[in-house]
């Protein structure tokens, strides 16, 4: 705290923005409480860190806490209710008020002390037993929060302390056109939603549009191709096996670790006769404490594709254009490289490669593209 108003935020390398200009981009949404209510909505992921919490009381009891980017302080009272002895809720912007009062009117003020400030230039009286925080973004890592939680876990964890979540992982497997409310999922479908707004009304608010729709240009393809989107994909739109992209242990992992993720991998088909649209990724956290002090009760949190509404980050969709024809026992080995924008270091860039082996021994033209995650 006490730093000026265009101070540099601390973040992975090549990517510090004036305070001013990241506090506008990203803060700001979080200020406000419908932003909060979408997480507090979010009953896979509110079931998962409460069971976390409260299957292993042993954890917290008695113990200091530091909830890094507390927001409505729902992390932090529920480790007081665990028993802590101390809570650090620490939160950047003025939802510190709220959480505050929410403190207050569970009568927690004793024991959650909320500190208003970004965690890299707060100061806490005393090293914690435990970080508990709610870091991750869209396909994980998008926002870059997990470095404000290394840079507490780094300045402000006990040497014998426990991390909440202690593990994370990045999942990509491929994926076909969905139907019903799964219906996106292809970039033809993309499109003719697109396309159905422009024809449907001719213009918008009396502009011709048109231009933007036919003839549709490799350019414009190209263009559309390049922006990744957000989805609830359905189970059955994954078409094969699914791999891990990254692994990220969070009592050890490192900003270098995190702001590069690259990987190669194979993928293989494992449904007779579809259509490979592109590919869906998602992640998973597990609170599973450290080894020498191992949680009672491992919990997972995943938002891999679901039968129900899944979880509000849904997954990340990857569209390849044209969809391939392909069948069970075909190969894809994929080469992927996400990096942080260098505009935004919360936004994030994605280039994948992709060369297909057919069972027959043909090989398809290989695919590549650039996508961004905004
Ligand atoms: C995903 S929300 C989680 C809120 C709350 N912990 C929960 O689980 O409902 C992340 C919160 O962290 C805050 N935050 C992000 N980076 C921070 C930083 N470096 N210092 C303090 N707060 C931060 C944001 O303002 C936001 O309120």
């Amino acid at each position: 705290m006490g730093t000026s108003a265009n101070a540099v935020v601390v973040g992975g390398r090549g990517a510090a923005v004036p305070k001013d200009v990241d506090f506008a981009n990203y803060f700001c949404t979080y200020a406000f409480l419908y932003h909060q209510k979408e997480m507090l909505s979010d009953r896979v992921r509110m079931d998962a860190y409460f069971n976390a919490i409260f299957e292993n009381k042993r954890h917290f009891a008695s113990k200091t806490v530091l909830d890094v980017g507390a927001g409505s302080g729902i992390l932090a009272i529920w480790s007081a209710q665990a028993g802590a002895r101390k809570v650090y809720a620490v939160e950047a912007t003025k939802m510190s008020e709220h959480a505050r009062a929410l403190v207050k009117a569970n009568n927690l003020q004793d024991v959650v002390e909320v500190i208003e400030g970004s965690m890299e230039e707060v100061t806490l009286p005393e090293k914690v037993d435990v970080i508990i925080s709610e870091w991750m973004g869209y396909f994980l890592l998008r926002e870059s929060m997990f470095d404000s939680v290394i840079h507490a876990r780094d300045r402000w964890l006990k040497p014998t302390g426990v991390m909440y979540p202690s593990h994370a992982r990045m999942w990509m497997a491929p994926i076909r056109t969905g139907i019903g409310d799964h219906k996106l999922g292809d970039y033809e479908s993309a499109m003719d939603d697109w396309h159905n707004f422009v024809d449907e009304t001719k213009t918008c608010y009396g502009v011709d549009m048109s231009t933007l729709t036919k003839p549709f240009s490799d350019e414009q393809r190209k263009y559309y191709l390049q922006t990744s989107l957000w989805n609830n994909l359905h189970p059955h739109q994954v078409i094969g096996t699914a791999a891990i992209i990254k692994e990220i242990d969070c009592l050890t992992a490192t900003v270098a670790d995190i702001e590069k993720v690259r990987s190669n991998f194979s993928l293989s088909i494992t449904m007779e006769h579809t259509k490979l649209c592109g590919f869906g990724g998602w992640f998973d956290v597990h609170f599973r404490g450290r080894t020498e002090d191992p949680a009672e009760h491992e919990i997972e949190l995943t938002t891999a594709p679901s039968v129900d509404y899944g979880t509000h980050w849904g997954q990340q969709v990857f569209l390849l254009h044209p969809p391939m024809h392909l069948s069970q026992g075909d190969d894809i080995k994929v080469s992927f490289l996400m990096s942080r924008s260098k505009e935004n270091h919360r936004l994030m860039e994605v280039e994948l490669g992709c060369e297909i082996h057919q069972h027959s021994g043909k090989l398809l033209a290989p695919f590549k593209n650039k996508y961004y995650i905004e």
